[in-house]
């Protein structure tokens, strides 16, 4: 509909100025030759023609302030030209804070140098939070220069609603800012992280309107960033997101270029610190990645040697056993003599290599044992004595022994992790305690379901409400155990506890998951609402 009235306005304009021409043109055509009569209407169509296309320009949607309301809150005329020329003070006052405007050497555009001004100051309240990321606050400002002052802000931005001024002058009173969703995300990212440590809280908890920081999106941000109800904010607006950049009905929406919160934007200003931005964070060393495992044929190469071992073994055993066999009898039809049982040789047919082996060692052992024995039973006396003097002189190592008890000593390695710890902690927290740890998991339950305004969010089912009181039960039990007549308190680490007094089972230390609620079971039937949906209150602060 705006753009057929355009049109037919153009339309209008063109023949109202050809009618024109054309009688001016036979009047001047009679006097002069018919050539250069030609020639002159050519350049005159097309002049025309040019007129028309300036005329039907309309890329700013506003120049200019032309209200400001009761909040000192300005507001632009509405304005539907062609981008106009900045004079140097305005061009100076861009490069601020919008200096990339100024890029393509680009002088005209679509806001005055007031507008340039109220830019720059509402941008410090912005930069108050967020400068100490750059490029978090560049990405920020580039979306608002652009809207601000571009040269085809009409593009990407259409006027929603006007009002009218004192002197019935009409001004912006809602725009609607066609806006790509990666650019909104991007942007999102880099600030997401930013910290004001003034307060000790996050950027996005004070600029997320209602939300915590845990709990804004991209969305939710923008939103707040042009909610007419929020009093930084002069005018309404919305801004549309286009998951991509490309033109539709000719809106082409704004997609400004971003960095990351770990990227320079220039070699000026820093890349953001890893307390604003965790991408700029020390990466921890890449995982020492364990050497390939040793492999034969696919196989694991211990198993393999160690089968091939096994079995060569078992071969050459039962080869020695069956196949290299000795003929030691002579005759098979052998009768044998009663007197000859003693020859063990004539018992059997074939002896094997084993036994054969076998026999020859028994042989050697029986030879030299048999010397030994005779040897030493021929001299008692010196061999009882020279035995009893070694034992007592070897024994006498016995005095050096040490017998360790202690399981730390006896299962804990000196160089393990979990004793330099421990050693750490003997020495910061004497006398030492044992830290006792009850790992509790939650059987046959489902996963709790959360539903934000941010999407539902999966929590594993040791969040249930039933499990938790469970939970809350099992410690209340443990801090009441009476072990013959001793309890919790009389055990315990109660670091905060006056140590003449007695210290109360309310003194111990015991961390669980029950301390986010302060051990109070009326505490996790709280709730509290979070855009319609209920959440659970934490009373992390109290
Ligand atoms: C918690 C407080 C301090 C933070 C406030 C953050 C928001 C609301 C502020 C920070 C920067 C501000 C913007 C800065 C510049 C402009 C350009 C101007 O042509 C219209 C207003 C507009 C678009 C401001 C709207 C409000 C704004 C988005």
């Amino acid at each position: 509909m705006h753009v057929c009235i355009n049109i037919t306005k153009e339309i209008f304009f063109l023949s109202v100025i050809l009618i024109c021409d054309l009688s001016f043109i036979k009047r001047m055509c009679s006097s002069i030759p018919r050539s250069s009569c030609a020639l002159g209407v050519r350049t005159l169509f097309i002049a025309a023609l040019l007129s028309v296309f300036q005329l039907s320009k309309q890329d700013c949607v506003w120049f200019g302030v032309c209200n400001t309301d009761a909040f000192n809150h300005n507001q632009y005329c509405s304005y539907n030209g062609t981008a106009k020329a900045m004079p140097n003070d305005g061009l100076n006052l861009l490069k601020e804070r919008c200096s990339f405007l100024l890029d393509e050497s680009q002088t005209e555009f679509c806001c005055d140098i007031n507008q340039v001004k109220i830019l720059n100051e509402n941008v410090k309240l912005a930069a108050a939070i967020l400068d100490r990321c750059p490029s978090c606050m560049s990405n920020l400002v580039r979306h608002i220069c652009e809207f601000t002052c571009s040269a085809n802000q009409s593009q990407f931005a259409h006027v929603a609603a006007t009002q009218k001024n004192t002197e019935g002058v009409p001004y912006v009173s809602s725009l609607d800012l066609h806006i790509t969703t990666e650019y909104m995300n991007k942007t999102y990212k880099s600030c997401s992280q930013v910290s004001v440590p003034q307060t000790g809280q996050l950027a996005l908890d004070l600029m997320c309107g209602a939300y915590p920081a845990s709990r804004c999106s991209p969305s939710k941000w923008f939103n707040y960033m042009g909610d007419v109800n929020n009093i930084y904010v002069p005018f309404q607006i919305t801004y549309i997101q286009h998951p991509t950049n490309a033109s539709i009905n000719g809106t082409v929406p704004l997609n400004p270029h971003t960095f990351p919160c770990n990227k320079a934007i220039n070699s000026l200003l820093p890349a953001c610190s890893c307390s604003d931005c965790e991408l700029s964070c020390p990466k921890a060393p890449p995982r020492t990645e364990f050497p390939e495992q040793f492999k034969i044929a696919g196989f694991d190469a211990y198993v393999v040697i160690m089968s091939s071992v096994y079995f060569v073994g078992v071969f050459i055993f039962l080869m020695g056993s069956f196949v290299f066999t000795q003929d030691s009898i002579i005759d098979e039809n052998l009768t044998i003599d009663v007197n000859e049982v003693s020859n063990r040789t004539n018992f059997r047919k074939n002896t094997s290599f084993f036994e054969n082996l076998g026999d020859k060692t028994e042989h050697f052992l029986e030879k030299v044992f048999t010397k030994w024995g005779t040897f030493f039973a021929s001299y008692p006396w010196i061999t009882l004595f020279a035995g009893a003097f070694l034992v007592s002189i070897l024994g006498y190592g016995i005095t050096f022994i040490q017998i360790t008890t202690d399981p730390v000593q006896l299962w804990a390695s000196p160089n393990s992790k979990s004793r330099i710890e421990r050693d750490f902690f003997d020495t910061k927290f004497e006398p030492f305690f044992r830290i006792e740890q009850i790992i509790i998991k939650a059987v046959n339950l489902p996963n709790i379901i959360h539903k934000t305004s941010n999407g539902p969010i999966t929590f594993g089912p040791v969040f249930h409400k039933d499990f938790l009181t469970v939970v809350f039960n099992l410690q209340e039990e443990i801090k009441n155990i009476n072990a013959n007549g001793t309890f919790l308190n009389d055990i315990c680490y109660a670091p905060l506890s006056d140590e003449k007094s007695d210290i109360n089972t309310s003194d111990c230390i015991i961390q669980s998951i029950w301390g986010y609620f302060q051990d109070d079971l009326s505490r996790l039937e709280e709730t509290e609402e979070d855009n319609g949906f209920n959440i659970l209150r934490v009373h992390l602060a109290k």
